[in-house]
């Protein structure tokens, strides 16, 4: 049976994973400041970024030369407590690194459909390709807004999708939701899938063995970038 080979760090705890991921994404974003004078990074939202953006926002980095953005939003205001943006802005965008510009996905249209093409102005003007993407994977296998069931899935995941952004609906998303397409984010100077746990990692070993992109569709990420930089602590 073929297999996707990844390239697997492991951590002893939460806090020393933050630690590494943080220390690797503040490289990244040191070596394009050096090289083109700014750089932009692309984080997740969810449960198990938090330490690492707590870590990252201290870093000794130029912010002010850096723009961050998510790899996907749910279609919630900033006063939702599911906003990735609300998120970003409580434990990134603090400190040092509150000097840096965040460019948001939502910006109050009533759906994904009629703000995508305000986020797509948006993100245009980002420094690309991105310095750095911190992926995550939910326990069903999705990554970014990547899901199982989702009618627009395939346009997402094309390796060749004309859209930066695309908008997601799936039983799974909960709310509807916008999410960058698999070639901005495996077009990144430096891709990390930062996951957690049992039950993540015995996903993640499902996802590098065959079978369809649409059961676990982080496969899209795994394949299109072998071997994958992942990052785990039980
Ligand atoms: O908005 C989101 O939900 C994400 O960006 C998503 O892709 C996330 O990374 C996974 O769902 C993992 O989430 P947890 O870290 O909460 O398990």
């Amino acid at each position: 049976m073929s297999t996707t080979p990844i390239a697997l760090n492991t951590y002893d705890d939460s806090a020393g994973l933050a630690r590494a991921l943080a220390a690797h994404v503040a490289e990244a974003l040191r070596g394009r400041i050096a090289r083109d004078g700014s750089a932009s990074l692309a984080v997740s939202g969810g449960r198990t970024p938090v330490a690492f953006f707590e870590m990252l926002s201290g870093a000794p980095i130029d912010w002010s030369r850096v723009a961050v953005t998510l790899v996907d939003e749910r279609w919630v205001p900033e006063t939702s407590e599911r906003s990735n943006a609300a998120l970003v802005r409580r434990h990134l965008l603090q400190g040092p690194a509150s000097a840096a510009r965040f460019v948001p996905l939502y910006a109050g249209a009533a759906t994904p459909e009629d703000g995508l093409a305000a986020a797509t102005a948006s993100v245009a003007a980002l420094p690309a390709p991105f310095a750095a993407v911190v992926l995550g994977m939910g326990d069903d296998g999705h990554t970014a807004s990547f899901f199982p069931g989702a009618e627009t899935l395939a346009a997402a995941i094309d390796p060749s999708a004309p859209e930066a952004l695309i908008a997601v609906r799936a039983d799974a998303a909960g709310e509807p939701r916008i999410t960058f397409t698999l070639p901005r984010l495996v077009s990144a100077d430096t891709l990390v899938l930062h996951i957690e746990g049992m039950t993540k990692r015995a996903v993640l070993e499902r996802a590098c063995a065959s079978g369809p992109v649409e059961d676990l569709p982080v496969r899209a990420i795994l394949r299109a970038r072998a071997p994958v930089d992942v990052m785990w602590c039980p």
